[in-house]
This record gives C-alpha cells, sequence and structure tokens, in this order.
C-alpha cells in the first residue's frame, strides 16, 4: 500500500491497479514524452481518418458519442503514427498488436458507456493497451460483481492503461460526460483480434 501511494503521488513508474484472479490493470504514465504526444495528437486530429458511427438503442437510431476510426491487420498501410505508436507500445510492454481503434472525444458532451471489450473479438490471454493523447479525460473501472470495487482513474496525455484479457470478464470501463468545458482527447487502444479467415 505504502508504495502505491508513493506511485501516485510522484507519478513515477506503473501503478498497478489490480493484480489478482479477476484480471490485471495497470497504469503508466510518461510512457511517450510531451513533444511526441503532441505531435501525435495533432497529426491524428488532422487526419480524415474520423467517421461518425451510429447505433440502434432504444429502438432510436443514435450518433456514437465520439468519432472513432480503426486499423487492422487487412489494411493495407496505417496513416502517420500508428506504425510508429505500436512499435513504441509493443516495446514498452513486450506485447505484440495487430489492430488499432481509436476514438475522438471532441469535448465533455463526448463520452464511451461502461462496457468491456468484446473478448469474443480478441485472441484469448492477449491484452489492451489504450494511449492517451490530448485532454486529460477522468476514466470509471468497476467490478461487474459485488462487492463492488471501483477505480477512478484520470488518463493524462502520455500515459498507457493496460487492461489484461482476464479483467474484461470482471471489469467494466467507460469515459462519462463531464459538466465542466474540456479540450479534445484522443485515445489509441491496441489490440490483437481473432482472424476468422
Ligand atoms: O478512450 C478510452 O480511453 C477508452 C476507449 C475504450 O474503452 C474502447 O475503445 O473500447
Ligand atoms: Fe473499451
Amino acid at each position: 500500500m505504502h508504495a502505491m501511494t508513493q506511485f501516485s503521488l510522484f507519478n513515477e513508474g506503473p501503478l498497478v491497479l489490480l493484480d489478482d484472479a479477476s484480471g490485471r490493470i495497470v497504469y503508466e504514465e510518461n510512457v511517450i514524452d510531451g513533444a511526441t504526444a503532441d505531435r501525435w495528437f495533432r497529426q491524428l486530429s488532422d487526419s480524415g481518418i474520423w467517421s461518425q458511427k451510429r447505433r440502434v438503442m432504444y429502438e432510436r437510431e443514435l450518433d456514437v458519442p465520439r468519432l472513432t476510426a480503426h486499423f487492422g491487420f487487412r489494411d493495407e498501410s496505417w496513416p502517420d503514427p500508428l506504425a510508429e505508436a505500436m512499435d513504441h507500445v509493443s516495446r514498452h510492454t513486450g506485447e505484440t498488436f495487430d489492430s488499432i481503434g481509436l476514438n475522438f472525444y471532441r469535448d465533455e458532451h463526448d463520452s464511451v458507456a461502461m462496457h468491456n471489450d468484446r473478448l469474443a473479438d480478441l485472441v484469448e490471454g492477449r491484452p489492451i493497451a489504450l494511449l492517451s493523447l490530448g485532454t486529460t479525460r477522468r476514466m470509471l473501472i468497476r467490478s461487474k460483481a459485488t462487492p463492488r470495487r471501483r477505480f477512478d482513474l484520470d488518463l493524462n496525455p502520455g500515459s498507457l492503461l493496460l487492461m489484461d484479457w482476464q479483467s474484461q470478464h470482471h471489469y467494466d470501463h467507460g469515459i462519462p460526460k463531464q459538466t465542466q468545458p474540456v479540450g479534445p482527447r484522443i485515445s489509441v487502444a491496441f489490440r490483437t483480434r481473432r482472424r476468422s479467415e
């Protein structure tokens, strides 16, 4: 407990939020430096990759409350800086990935509802790595079972959140809307997807 307090005070090294039979979730700041985080944010926000998806909910079709983009192993080329970013995250975590999902939260009205990442789409046992760029947003992480465990985590630019496969069985995560005005944020999610040939 003492070591955990120190980590959060000094923002140094990885902060292990969860590490037990229900999974492992680790948050680490400054995985990329500030100048690189700024450059990657600009390159991605200026790119034409973003689209507005629609989703049927409560029998109505609604805009998903954020912009999204996706690149997988079938895409011939990835826009800058995605290959560079994946390489960096791979080397940092010692994990390999083959797909990238991006979210663009334009302001405080954009969000992602509480969910777990679809395990059916992922190779069993492989983690999800979330790189944050732009404005800091708060993520909520909640256990599905009671007694509820809950982590409220500010995802700073240049940080990485590593969630293992198992944790998606037992925890939901989401980015709630905020009441205070905030600037734009981009998250880059690295995954290893199941290949159905
Ligand atoms: O933006 C984030 O940090 C979370 C995104 C997320 O949960 C997802 O894309 O599945
Ligand atoms: Fe997710």
